[in-house]
């Protein structure tokens, strides 16, 4: 999962919980954010009948709450919060939104409306993002909304009676708390269940993998101070001095329920970083945490590397959880470098720490460690042995140009076969991460023999005679790669549809395929290589044959920031670079491939196919 790292982008922003519910704040808190609660004022007032649809109102609720807290805070000591996080959970039957029961009575007819049936739990959350420029506030708000459906037993009225005597349905929407005793009242779930608890952690994950990884900002919505319709809730601004941002604070009585509307009294006094007035002195600009995160990135990644070469996570794979001592004995180092070093682990949202010691996240385990399938072990440590230090010489290559620079720094003719190895494991861990997206980007089903050239460990061969019964694959790649391939087949998974051939792709005959495959490949090259490539793979293809090409395309709007490294890759590594979609479709083209379509392939990759013409 990618809980631990997106959630760890938000470990250096100022982050506002508007909501005064404990199980939103223990969710929230349990997936290792940091973070302040202040209830918001904002009144649950709006017409439910204006809104198309349930939880069209619950995000608009959930809206004006971050809003509310947002536009307060920033008024209290003109410095809003980075991030502000409001939520509203209700529950719907039959395109009825239920309330909390306002007396024993009300609960009893709520809970015989939900007896036996299906109903849908709604979670509409905002994550608002404040930046205060010449004391301005400005806000953008990304929301999303969960539905969770929840199907109730067939209850007695001994049992709903006996519930509600509990005194647990008053101050719960739809008149129950699934945490508590109301899950003895459902009989099954369909979707998230902290949806129904009050908090949908893991479409919040998602969208902050969206928001911070690859920031989409057409999702976002901008709202500009002036446009935010006045929320009526500064009922007394000197108010504020009691609202709290102590999040040991609060209580609702969780559920489902609507904590919020009476989360003023449980404000606590400010805290050291709390919503009081610090005077009225020229305030700061709003602090550059992604500026600062980029210039510490180089030792995020350098400690991801040294933790992977000291094998710490192949350690706790098998051991953890650890102490540091046990570790630093274990991994041959100091103490305290050992423990710091596993301190930045934590903060990167690659280990955890417990009572009794660190242990690997779950990402950690499936990709850092050195075995199992996904592993990015290797691709970490050629990072580190290899870009590295090529890097150290980016300034020379943006100075010199991709072709001075790789003229000084060409690559060792004869490589040993550790860093083959390296390489071809490198290659393999990315590989099969996105083979199989690459495999069915397009059907291929009319295709019956393939040949995939530079297509080292055979990853993508395999993907693709999974995908195709029909299909056998040569993988063509240099002697010295095709030496290493059977430390790559997983045992028990062999097929004799897929074959391996040493040469040259420059120099020697090509196999006959209906499809050439080049993955990753047209990019490492200049121009001149690459169409003396597709010329001759042009000239080995049958006139209706394909070609499937994989690559990222640069792209006109802002780069994707999953293609940046990768270009500056090219240029202290290789005289090739990274394309854009009319420049592969014109090379294509001019290589006698027609009808050149687009098809993504997750975040990394793209891929075309396109058809070869019959000669004039
Ligand atoms: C960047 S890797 C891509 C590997 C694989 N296609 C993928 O997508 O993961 C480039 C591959 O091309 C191979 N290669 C480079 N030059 C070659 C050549 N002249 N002939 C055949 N293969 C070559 C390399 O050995 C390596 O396996």
């Amino acid at each position: 999962m990618v809980l631990s790292p997106v959630i760890g982008k938000l470990l250096q922003k100022r982050v506002v919980l508007a909501s005064a519910s404990p199980r939103r704040r223990e969710i929230l808190s349990h997936a290792g954010l940091r973070f302040e609660v202040v209830p918001s004022r904002f009144k649950e007032k709006l017409d439910k009948a204006s809104f198309p649809t349930p939880y069209a109102y619950a995000i608009e609720t959930a809206k004006q709450k971050a809003l509310e807290v947002a536009r307060r805070m920033h008024q209290k000591d003109l410095r809003a919060p980075d991030v502000v996080i409001g939520a509203d959970t209700i529950v719907t039957i039959g395109g009825l939104i239920l309330e909390k029961p306002v007396d024993k009575q009300d609960a009893y007819r709520m809970l015989s409306r939900l007896n036996g049936k299906e109903h849908s739990v709604f979670t509409g959350v905002a994550i608002v993002h404040c930046c205060t420029t010449d004391a301005q506030l400005d806000l953008e708000v990304s929301e999303f909304h969960e539905e969770t459906t929840v199907k109730f037993s067939e209850l007695s009225e001994e049992l709903l009676w006996e519930y509600i005597d509990s005194g647990e349905p008053m101050d719960k929407a739809g008149g129950y708390g699934i945490q508590a005793l109301g899950g003895m009242l459902v009989e099954h779930v369909r979707g998230d269940f902290l949806n129904v608890v009050g908090f949908p952690l893991n479409h919040f994950c998602k969208k902050l993998v969206e928001l911070y990884s690859l920031p989409r900002r057409e999702d976002l919505r901008r709202v500009k101070h002036d446009s935010i319709p006045p929320v009526d809730t500064f009922e007394n601004l000197s108010d504020v001095e009691g609202s709290g941002s102590d999040p040991a604070q609060g209580d609702d009585g969780g559920g489902h329920g609507r904590a919020e509307a009476d989360g003023d009294r449980t404000q606590a006094p400010a805290g050291p970083q709390g919503t009081d007035s610090h005077g009225t002195g020229e305030s700061p600009p709003p602090f550059p945490a992604g500026l600062l995160e980029l210039i510490d990135g180089f030792k995020a990644s350098k400690a991801l590397f040294v933790a992977c070469k000291l094998n710490v996570f192949d350690v706790l794979k098998v051991d953890g959880p650890l102490k540091a001592v046990d570790i630093a004995g274990k991994i041959d180092a100091s103490v305290c470098g050992t423990e710091r070093l596993l301190d930045v682990c934590v903060a990167l949202g690659l280990l955890e720490k417990t009572d009794r010691g660190y242990r690997n996240t779950e990402l950690a385990d499936v990709h850092l460690a050195s075995d199992g399938e996904y592993s990015l072990h290797s691709l970490a440590m050629h990072s580190n042995d290899h870009f590295w230090s090529l890097f150290t010489d980016l300034e020379l290559a943006v100075r010199e140009g991709a072709s001075a620079a790789f003229g000084r720094k060409a690559e060792e003719p004869v490589q040993s076969k550790h860093k083959t190895l390296q390489f071809m494991r490198a290659m393999h861990g990315f590989a099969m991460l996105t083979a199989r997206q690459v495999a069915t980007a397009f059907d291929l089903s009319q295709f019956t023999s393939a040949c995939d050239l530079g297509g080292c460990t055979g990853a993508l061969a395999r993907a693709l005679t999974q995908e195709y019964p029909r299909l056998k694959v040569t993988v063509f790649d240099l002697p010295e790669v095709i030496e290493h391939v059977t430390c790559f087949q997983p045992e028990g998974r062999r097929t004799d549809r897929i074959s391996f051939m040493p040469g040259d792709f420059f120099k020697d005959d090509l196999p006959e395929a209906d499809l050439y495959i080049l993955s990753r490949i047209l990019h490492e090259w200049p121009d001149d290589k690459v169409c003396e490539l597709l010329s001759r793979v042009s000239s080995r293809c049958k006139p209706g044959g394909g070609i499937l090409v994989a690559e990222k395309i640069l792209e006109d709007k802002p780069a994707a920031r999953g293609s940046l490294p990768a270009s500056l890759n090219l240029l202290v590594r290789t005289q090739g670079r990274e394309r854009g979609l009319p420049e592969y479709r014109g090379l294509l083209e001019r290589h006698g491939f027609r009808d050149v379509r687009l098809a993504h392939a997750g975040d990394r990759l793209d891929v075309m196919l396109g058809t070869r013409a019959s000669p004039p």
